[in-house]
């Protein structure tokens, strides 16, 4: 996939271009051997079925005769252990290659999904993405097994039963093929239905999803604003409507079950006076009728079979669909050579002249932007609300591509950049500081999964973070809660930090919350901040007074353009904007 921006937004991704019975063989191939091993013990343990009657006759016969019966038992105790050794394992590995297929497709859709852009994500519903992940998925274990197997075996007996009717006789073959072909065409219109109404309950199971994770996402909202029963009975609406599409989807099978056993029976009652009459002419033989009948018998089950999982398929290339929906998404290429030796100290950041929107459809953020922040020290970037300053640290981190104009990290354009060395000399706080679910250790670890303990002792004191390890009942191996909800504000933002700045980052790019911090937590903030500054290159989106007041030096944006650059004291002399910042509570004092 490559790395480009997305175009116009939507809530689903779009339908996958390869058919999905193709995918479906492309994942299952991979296990062919196991799928074909045991389909084959399976088919030899029918076999080994077919001979026990044989056996039973032998072992009457020998019981008439008076003979001794130790031989005949022996066999049929062999058939029967066999026999069952063979049925139990054949299926056994068709059903661990069926699990193996899921694995396979499992795999492939977890690394696409966690290396999704963020422009993707920014238009997709995660509680749906988790759906295809873990339901639709999971429908394609039978099908990638046994029925697919089951399904090829059947044909190869309806061959064969054909095959022997043409010998049999022509004009009874031609009877009988007029209504194979009936359900042929029922079977074309019934099947795709069978498969639509399949991706409609599954996409329904998606929305529920959605749903869900809509609601946990802001759990306390939903109960302050009262609003249970509205969201319940959202979530009710697509239970439903699963519950609905999956009636819909049962339906066409029963449907297709009908319309398979009624032409075989209208088959057998032609054939029944077609070759009456031929049989009374002279033109046909008792015996070959006897023998057609048996045949037309005979097939009905393979028949059946055939149906069913025909029916099983569409269920399963519904599956395959929705999951291929995800494999449209672009995910993020690694772009660029690797960067030769590895440079120390502060890694400059450069804009020239970038413009930039999130979509085509959508307005531009940044009309040109250009500004240089380099060395050691603090960059406040401030602005109005909605001005673009979040928006710089997204392309310096390339979530999303520069429309037009050059952003460099290090003298080196970020796109020249290999995107993991890229990301790798930077230390990123976004503004809501997530906390992810896990131990505070593991928070703290996440982007330097080989810090030692000292490193860790060390990002703790720094990010101010020594008294809440004390508190905790557990220290850095207590849980921090979903969104890490267990922890204050000023809390999370530390852990934050701490997090970024275990990562030794030569850059560090901050995003200052905009709530209100009380006094004690607003000024450990700062003094980590400034603390960050004197090592590396800080750029701050800064929202407090006491934030810019510090900085080295201050870049004001206004509607997507630089419209001055300096320290506060040069600009509250020289820019009416700044001045207007300082004052109101756009930028607040502590
Ligand atoms: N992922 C996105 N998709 C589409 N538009 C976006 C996206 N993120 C931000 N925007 C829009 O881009 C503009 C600039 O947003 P940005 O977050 O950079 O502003 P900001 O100056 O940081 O604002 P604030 O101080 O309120 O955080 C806003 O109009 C915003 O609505």
């Amino acid at each position: 996939m490559t790395d480009t921006t997305t175009a116009a937004p939507a809530a689903a991704p779009e339908a996958p271009a390869r058919a999905p019975i193709t995918r479906l063989w492309v994942y299952a191939r991979q296990h062919l051997r196991l799928l074909l091993i045991g389909g084959a013990l399976s088919f030899a343990g029918g076999i080994v079925g077919l001979v026990q009657p044989l056996i039973a006759m032998d072992v009457i016969d020998t019981l008439s005769a008076n003979e001794s019966l130790t031989r005949p038992l022996l066999y049929l105790t062999a058939v029967v252990v066999v026999g069952g050794a063979l049925t139990a394992l054949g299926p056994y590995l068709m059903q661990i290659a069926g699990q193996d297929v899921v694995l396979t497709v499992r795999k492939d859709l977890i690394g696409r999904l966690v290396r999704l852009q963020v422009a993707e994500v920014d238009r997709l519903k995660p509680g749906d993405l988790v759906s295809r992940l873990t339901s639709d998925t999971n429908l394609l274990r039978t099908v990638a097994s046994t029925t697919v197997i089951g399904g090829v075996t059947d044909v190869f007996m309806i061959l064969g039963g054909i095959g022997l009717m043409a010998w049999l006789d022509p004009v009874l073959f031609g009877t009988t093929m007029a209504m194979v072909a009936m359900v042929t065409v029922m079977m074309l219109f019934i099947m795709p239905r069978i498969q639509n109404a399949t991706v409609d309950s599954q996409k329904a199971l998606g929305d529920m999803g959605s749903l869900l994770e809509r609601i946990f996402s802001a759990f306390r909202t939903v109960k302050a604003s009262g609003a249970e029963d509205h969201e319940i009975a959202r979530l009710e609406g697509a239970a439903t409507t699963a519950r609905d599409k999956g009636v819909k989807a049962s339906l066409w099978e029963a449907l297709a079950g009908v319309a398979a056993f009624m032409p075989v029976n209208i088959a057998f009652l032609l054939v029944l006076g077609v070759g009456g009459a031929r049989v009374a002419s002279g033109a046909m033989e008792v015996g070959t009728l006897i023998g057609f009948l048996l045949l037309l018998f005979y097939l009905m089950g393979p028949i059946s079979g055939l149906v069913a999982s025909l029916s099983q398929l569409q269920t399963g290339l519904a599956a395959i669909h929705r999951v291929e929906e995800v494999a449209n998404l672009d995910s993020e290429a690694a772009q660029g050579e690797p960067r030769a030796a590895a440079s120390e100290g502060p890694a400059g950041v450069t804009f020239e002249d970038v413009t930039f929107r999130y979509a085509e459809d959508l307005p531009y953020v940044h009309h040109g932007v250009t500004f240089a922040s380099s060395g050691r020290g603090l960059t406040a970037l401030v602005g109005p609300s909605g001005a673009g300053k979040t928006t710089v640290f997204s392309l310096i981190e390339r979530f999303y591509p520069v429309t037009t104009g050059t952003v460099s990290v290090d003298g080196v354009d970020v796109r020249d950049w290999p995107l993991e060395d890229l990301r790798g000399v930077i230390g990123y706080v976004e503004q809501d500081a997530p906390v992810l679910d896990g131990t505070l250790r593991e928070n703290l670890v996440m982007a330097a999964q080989d810090a030692t303990e000292s490193e860790i002792a060390d990002v703790v004191k720094t990010a101010r973070l020594t008294e809440l390890v004390e508190k905790l009942p557990d220290g850095l191996e207590s849980r921090i809660g979903y969104r890490g909800t267990t922890l204050s504000g000023g809390e999370r933002q530390r852990v934050a930090i701490a997090r970024a700045l275990l990562r030794k980052p030569r850059l560090l790019l901050l995003d200052e919350a905009t709530s209100q911090l009380d006094a004690a937590n607003e000024a450990s903030l700062k003094q980590v901040m400034l603390d960050a500054a004197e090592r590396t290159n800080v750029l701050v989106v800064a929202h407090r007074l006491s934030t810019v007041t510090s900085a080295d030096q201050i870049v004001v944006f206004d509607a997507g353009i630089v419209r001055a650059v300096g320290t506060h004291a040069e600009l509250v002399e020289k820019d009416d904007l700044y001045r207007d910042l300082a004052a109101s509570q756009l930028l607040t004092a502590a």
